[in-house]
């Protein structure tokens, strides 16, 4: 804790001491690019992928210990109604993460991807937050704290996804406030409401806008007020990697919530990051324009638990093999255009 006592505090500082890419492993990974058998440029982005894993790592790129994050959390705004779902299904996905049946263990063992599920305090949702705030400070710092051991086995490249019945409203929540607009603005089907229950989410997001109004200026306190534990882990998880130069891929709607709250501190805190999907629900394309990002996969996915992250993490160990293991030109004796 800070010698005022604030945690926030403590979170503020961190962000005042973010590392910025390292410029000369930059410049040594665009150089080996245009050595390599190709046409200059025709891997396209995997090509800038390659690049910016370097320009972190501030070496020769790697994926050798890859590892998706879930972080899962329960939500008292779940009992209005804002889901397809009810809460109880929190707990029995992350049972079935344990037992191998959902979708992100598939994807994990596809490509190879360490999976890690960090369940936070399920039997305690957090408050409503159409009837007041999530968590208090001390709370919501601690569990950006918790977030941040994600990192413990020093992955190389992390992949951040989600679960939590009703959070999809708490996401929708958190951009109004971040990015202005109202519920109707960033409300969606979530895992599939009809219009009719897309009308009842939007009408309990707009009751949880109206009570945290005046505290929109200030990020970590929207984080706290209409935020989630879920959200607020991946927040911690995103700055901690940033403080290690941990290149980081992003889920969908929920998990660029997260991202979203260092964004509004400041816009460079997003750099270390790719957006790996556009999700299906309507308001991801327009919160990635807010951001900035342009997401590389576009595939309809709408699942959460990292499956969209976990599927473009194959893209970019794609794209570091080829930076990595590919002939130059004067090796493979292949010429070169004059
Ligand atoms: O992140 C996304 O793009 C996304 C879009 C729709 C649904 N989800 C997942 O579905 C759950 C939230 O949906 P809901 O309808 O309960 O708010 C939660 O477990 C998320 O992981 C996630
Ligand atoms: C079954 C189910 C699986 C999920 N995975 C992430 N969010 C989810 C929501 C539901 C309802």
């Amino acid at each position: 804790m800070s010698a005022t006592g604030l945690p926030f505090d403590d979170i503020r500082a961190l962000l005042r001491q973010m590392p910025q890419a390292d410029g000369a492993a930059r410049h040594a990974a665009r150089h080996r690019q245009e050595e390599l058998t190709k046409p200059s440029g025709s891997l396209g982005r995997l090509e800038d992928i390659a690049e910016w894993m370097a320009a972190w790592q501030g070496r020769a790129p790697t994926v050798d210990r890859p590892v998706v994050a879930v972080f899962a959390g329960n939500h008292g705004i779940a009992k209005k109604g804002v889901s397809a779902f009810p809460p109880s299904v929190t707990q029995s996905m992350v049972e079935n993460f344990s037992a191998g049946g959902a979708a992100i263990n598939q994807i994990c063992a596809t490509f190879d991807l360490g999976l890690k599920i960090f369940d936070l305090a399920l039997d305690y949702p957090t408050a409503d937050i159409s009837e007041e705030a999530a968590l208090s400070e001390r709370d919501c710092a601690a569990t950006m704290a918790f977030g941040m051991e994600c990192l413990a086995g020093e992955p190389d490249l992390l992949i951040l996804g989600e679960m939590g019945i009703g959070n999809t409203a708490v996401a929708a929540a958190l951009f109004a406030a971040l990015f202005g607009g109202t519920a109707a603005d960033w409300v969606g089907p979530g895992t599939g409401h009809d219009a009719a229950g897309i009308a009842r989410k939007i009408v309990v997001v707009d009751e949880a806008l109206e009570l945290h109004r005046s505290h929109f200026a200030d990020p970590l306190e929207v984080l706290r007020r209409l935020g989630g534990r879920e959200i607020a882990a991946m927040t911690g998880a995103i700055l901690a990697a940033r403080m290690q130069r941990v290149p980081v891929i992003i889920d969908g709607f929920v998990a660029t919530a997260s991202a979203a709250v260092l964004h509004a501190m400041d816009p460079r805190a997003l750099d270390h990051c790719l957006f790996g999907h556009v999700s299906a629900e309507p308001g991801h394309q327009k919160a990635l324009r807010h951001i900035d990002k342009v997401p590389l996969l576009a595939l309809g996915m709408r699942l959460g638990e990292g499956t969209g992250a976990a599927v473009a993490a194959a893209v970019v160990k794609a794209a570091v093999a080829c930076h990595n293991g590919m002939a130059t030109f004067a090796q493979a004796g292949v010429a070169n255009r004059d």
